[in-house]
């Protein structure tokens, strides 16, 4: 039995459809990306499951109850853009953050402790939060996520406003918490999920365009490609164009002077568009023959 089970959600807001029937179900322990890119509808899916947002249709089971009930306190939720006290110490915020979900004081005061260390934030708890780098701050927002120890970890976007040293230091952190409860989060980066994540959901105009996990997607979608990219020139561009109509081109993408083929036969195309690039004197930038990754997966859906 899935940890937790979206049966056909939607959200519409004044009529207009963000979120339009996902379904999807999250094993206990898994770490999940909700992959797609800007408007996907990411953000409204996981404010629904937070239990933020009334979804327009559809249901939400978690832990094998029944649909509907109030799950909230076995969640800890990371917002895209939390706000903080600035005035308060990271101790002072983890603290609240431990005593509104509901903890004694004595609990609380343990916890607090414990998380801050477990987030990296110990020497800097007594330090008030204005003062905190970007990094500092996101994971005082996972220490507050986390201070109650939650079934499931809900993060918007926990990485993509820090610089890459904030980043890294985030993405450590998930790579550890991943191990230790279910999380579910949201990205614009296919590379965020490939780092951590066991299972992608992968979104786009509020519905799901592919789901399965990483190793599965990737064998699926490990087609024979040929990438390649050409000078600007206007012969150059109407060749790419051309080529779409190949009896061993599958699937052509397109744009600015590259092109990713699906093909048949890989050996038959390399030969053949390597031998029309010389006879043509098409100037070839890059070229290479090999398997399509999620990447293509991921452009193919975005650019749908
Ligand atoms: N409160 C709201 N009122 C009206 N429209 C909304 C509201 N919230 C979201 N939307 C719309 O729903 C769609 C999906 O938005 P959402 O924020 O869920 O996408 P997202 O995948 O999280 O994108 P981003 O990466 O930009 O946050 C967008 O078209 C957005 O404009």
């Amino acid at each position: 039995m899935p940890l937790l089970m979206v049966k056909d959600l939607h959200k519409s807001f004044k009529g207009h459809p963000s979120v339009n029937g996902i379904s999807f179900g999250i094993e206990a322990g898994r770490c999940v990306a909700l992959l797609g890119p800007n408007g996907a509808g990411k953000t409204t899916t996981l404010r629904m499951l937070a239990g933020l947002l009334p979804q327009t249709a559809g249901t939400i089971t978690f832990g094998g109850g029944s649909p509907g009930t109030d799950y909230r306190q076995y969640l800890g939720y990371l917002p895209q853009a939390p706000a903080f006290y600035n005035w308060m110490s990271g101790h002072e915020y983890i603290l609240f953050a431990a005593r509104m979900s509901g903890m004694n004081a004595r609990e609380a005061a343990a916890a607090s402790g414990a998380v801050l260390e477990r987030v990296g934030l110990g020497s800097a708890a007594r330090r008030r939060i204005g003062g905190y780098s970007g990094g500092m701050k996101q994971r005082l927002g996972l220490g507050q996520a986390l201070v109650h120890r939650p079934r499931l970890l809900l993060l918007d976007e926990p990485v993509s406003a820090l610089d890459p040293i904030g980043r890294r230091e985030v993405m450590e952190l998930l790579r550890d918490i991943r191990e230790e409860t279910t999380v579910i989060f949201s990205t614009h980066v296919l590379h965020d999920a490939e780092e951590i994540c066991d299972d992608v959901v992968l979104m786009n105009k509020g519905t799901i365009a592919v789901q399965g996990t990483l190793s599965s997607l990737r064998a699926e979608y490990s087609l024979p490609v040929i990438r390649l990219t050409t000078g600007k020139e206007d012969s150059a561009i109407r060749w790419l164009e051309a080529l779409r109509h190949k009896d061993f081109i599958e699937e052509a993408l397109i744009s600015d002077g590259k092109a990713v083929f699906n093909v048949t036969d890989v050996e038959l195309a390399r030969r053949t568009l390597l031998q029309e690039a010389v006879e043509l004197d098409i100037p070839l930038l890059q070229f290479e023959a090999g398997s399509s990754t999620l990447e293509d997966l991921f452009m193919k859906v975005v650019g749908t």
